[in-house]
């Protein structure tokens, strides 16, 4: 059987993580005058995204995505070739004009992830990061073009690789979103 191209982060077997790990610095592709972004502090929830509005690597079919809190981040250089990729998007990516990568993604409005940043840790320019423990939106790669006959492939090599496939978010973010929803609704007690 032909393997799919999920991520390299995930295709090359993951490299031993780094539990001491504490952020680093996110440099996009350009050659010269790269965007550089500082993450001060470890990233969380990194994961594996089938999503069409996540930034992916050439040839990947996911990409691989974490958050870490908005004020940890900060643009140390060439801040200027960042520009908004959608601002009508709950998640504000920044991306380098020239490369295209996503840099980082705050969610301002009011919302249960409101404070956090979207990152891509293969961007780090140090190792150590926590690998992905789950993949997320798988049934949307099929929104960017990916053929629905091999999606049953695509469930099996994430499991494989030791991705849990969902076609949204983990139970767990699912119900941390509910529990926030239900808090400010009032029908759960705040
Ligand atoms: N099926 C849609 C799903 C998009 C989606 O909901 N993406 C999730 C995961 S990144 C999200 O939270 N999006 C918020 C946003 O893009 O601002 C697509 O592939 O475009
Ligand atoms: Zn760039
Ligand atoms: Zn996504």
């Amino acid at each position: 059987m032909t393997s799919i191209a999920i991520h390299p982060a995930v295709d090359s077997g993951f490299r031993a993580t780094d539990a001491a790990f504490a952020g680093g610095t996110l440099v996009c592709k350009c050659a010269s005058n790269p965007v550089k972004v500082r993450i001060k502090g470890d990233i969380a929830h990194n994961h594996a995204c089938g999503c069409t509005k996540c930034w992916k690597p050439e040839g990947a079919v996911f990409s691989v995505v974490a958050v870490a809190p908005t004020e940890s981040v900060e643009v140390l250089e060439n801040g200027d070739k960042l520009a908004v990729v959608d601002s009508t998007a709950l998640i504000q990516r920044h991306a380098c004009k020239q490369c295209g990568v996503h840099m980082y993604g705050p969610v301002e409005r009011e919302h249960p992830f409101q404070g956090l940043s979207f990152v891509h840790p293969e961007r780090f320019q140090e190792g150590g990061w926590a690998k992905p423990t789950f993949a997320a939106f798988v049934s949307s790669i099929i929104e960017s073009g990916f053929d629905p006959a091999k999606m049953d492939a695509v469930r099996a090599q994430l499991k494989a690789s030791g991705l849990e496939p969902y076609d949204c978010l983990s139970p767990g973010l699912m119900d941390y979103m509910a529990t926030w929803t239900a808090k400010k609704s009032g029908v759960l007690a705040a």
